[in-house]
């Protein structure tokens, strides 16, 4: 098995992709804040049983609340910009739909490198139920390649999801603790070979493997 990746200091700068950037110290607190509000509303709207006026007002403030935001827009495929602890930076879609900052739909999924790869502790709220009580399974595989993605990138290695493969093999809990492991497992030209876990109580509910391949900055 041969390794030829970037040292995570030189990771494609999306300026070179034609990509807005965003500082993740100009990203307002008021702005987190909120995201973490419309979360909350998401799961309080799918679960909700309150009386028809009350629906009648709610809806009626989201939809002003919604023009009052849209007034202004920031591009689709901003990525937020954050310095590494070892000098380098790292690059973030903004308002990726599982672990962007600015997506309130987002778990958010928040991975901490580990000595060989990728890693988070998370809990699913309702909103993600596939089956009764238990996670969408396409949720699964979205967190996985989550996980798998960011594992390679890393590893010095930005790339797209080429090829997902997901096992089910238990039920995954929705509002109890998980676990999500990743790491990269081979490299080879821009193919990036990697695999990860979910697991509850220690025990994995899938897992997965993937291909990414790097991508490579317009010359
Ligand atoms: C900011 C950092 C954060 C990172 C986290 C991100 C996590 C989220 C990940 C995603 O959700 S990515 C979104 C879902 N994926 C896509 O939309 C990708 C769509 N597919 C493509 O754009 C292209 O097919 C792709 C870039 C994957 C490959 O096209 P290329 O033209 O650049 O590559 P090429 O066809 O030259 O193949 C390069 C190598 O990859 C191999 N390859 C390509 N597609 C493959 C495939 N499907 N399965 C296996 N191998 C594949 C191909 O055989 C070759 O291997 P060799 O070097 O050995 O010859």
């Amino acid at each position: 098995m041969s390794v030829d990746a970037q040292p995570v200091s030189e990771l494609p700068d999306p300026r070179n992709f034609g990509l807005p950037v965003v500082a993740e110290d100009e990203l307002p607190e008021e702005l987190r804040t909120l995201v973490a509000r419309v979360h909350d509303l998401v799961d309080a709207v799918a679960h909700t049983e309150a009386d028809t006026s009350e629906l009648a007002r709610a809806s009626a403030a989201v939809h002003e609340l919604t023009e009052r935001l849209n007034v202004k827009r920031r591009d689709v495929g901003a990525m937020l910009e954050r310095p590494r602890a070892d000098g380098g930076t790292d690059y973030q879609t903004l308002t990726n739909v599982v672990s962007g900052v600015s997506n309130p739909a987002a778990v958010p999924l928040v991975l901490e490198e580990t000595e060989d790869g990728v890693r988070s502790e998370f809990t699913l709220n309702g909103t993600y139920q596939g089956p009764p009580g238990l996670v969408h399974g396409g949720w699964i595989a979205a967190l996985l390649d989550q996980a798998l993605g960011s594992a390679s990138a890393a590893a010095g290695m930005v790339g797209l999801t080429a090829n997902l493969d997901v096992n089910y093999r238990n039920p995954t809990p929705l509002n109890a603790p998980l676990e999500i492991t990743a790491r990269v497992t081979g490299a080879e030209r821009r193919k990036v070979h990697v695999s990860g876990e979910i697991r509850h109580n220690g025990e994995v509910t899938a897992e997965g493997t993937a291909i990414m391949v790097r991508l490579v900055a317009p010359s």
